[in-house]
């Protein structure tokens, strides 16, 4: 059953839905290319799309993006908020911020500085490389605490000198362009965007905090905001209490997503 809270920003002209992939519609899978979406996801997300616009918000490239999820009509937002796509990459443009264009040079020179001293190191290291910068995926490796260390000292330095910051994921080592931007700018960008009046958000991990805190300014401002924290064994604290619902795992998720599209679905056909 959805909440009072939920039904309220489901009621709101125009509505938007915003949602992470890994985590949040994805269950997290031994490497980046083995993910998949929950089952029934993508069409809970086409029908949504016909009463909402519908937002992917991933640390993904747009491109990886939307190659999980391959649902048309919705707008891809990759690499933390980077990258913008109004639909699947195949037939529309994928625009780059241009304030990150200027860290696609230093972000490749990382990438290859990790494929020239990391990878001959660290046995399994996934090198994944995004518009801007990267992750550096060490769950498979046989030891993940060495390796993150090892990554950590040997990127850290080069990182500082070329003016690219370094974060980390889940069993990962972001590279990442030196800027503001995060999740919660993207999701206020999209807001503004198509002039919402609601808007969910939905996340799991610590760079989805930015889009749940964010929640909140939106709200000041007037819009009807919600925030769903989906719950795992390692959910950063600080995310649980900001959220306003909170399911457990990826499947109770989708069941929501699915109770939200119903609710739309229903709401349409009575007006
Ligand atoms: O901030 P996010 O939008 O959640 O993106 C963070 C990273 O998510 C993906 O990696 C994670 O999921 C993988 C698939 O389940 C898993 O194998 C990996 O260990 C996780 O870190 C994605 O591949 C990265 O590009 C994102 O940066």
């Amino acid at each position: 059953m959805l909440s009072a809270d939920i039904l309220h920003v489901l009621g709101q002209h125009p509505l938007g839905l915003v949602f992470d992939i890994d985590g949040t519609l994805s269950p997290i899978a031994p490497t980046p290319d083995e993910a998949r979406l929950y089952p029934g996801t993508e069409n809970y997300l086409r029908q949504a799309s016909q009463f909402a616009r519908v937002g992917i918000l991933t640390g993904r490239a747009v491109e990886d993006g939307a190659r999980l999820v391959n649902v048309e009509n919705l707008t891809y937002i990759g690499t933390h908020g980077l990258e913008w796509c109004e639909g699947l990459p195949a037939s529309h443009p994928v625009k780059l911020l241009p304030e990150a264009e200027p860290y696609i040079k230093p972000g490749q020179q990382l990438l290859d500085l990790a494929e020239q001293q990391l990878v001959p190191e660290i046995p399994n290291l996934i090198v994944q490389r995004k518009s801007i910068g990267g992750t550096l995926h060490y769950r498979l490796v046989p030891n993940p605490e060495q390796a993150r260390e090892l990554i950590l000292s040997t990127l850290r330095e080069p990182a500082h000198r070329l003016n690219m910051r370094l974060d980390e994921g889940k069993r990962a080592v972001e590279i990442l362009a030196p800027l503001t931007i995060n999740k919660g700018i993207a999701l206020r960008s999209f807001v503004e965007r198509f002039g919402l009046r609601g808007v969910i958000f939905a996340g799991d991990d610590r760079t989805d905090l930015n889009g749940i805190l964010e929640l909140a300014h939106l709200r000041q401002d007037g819009i009807a905001a919600h925030g769903i924290v989906v719950q795992h064994p390692d959910t950063p604290p600080a995310l649980l209490e900001h959220a306003d619902t909170v399911v457990q795992g990826v499947a109770a998720m989708v069941e929501l997503l699915q109770d939200i599209t119903t609710n739309l679905s229903n709401a349409k056909s009575l007006s």
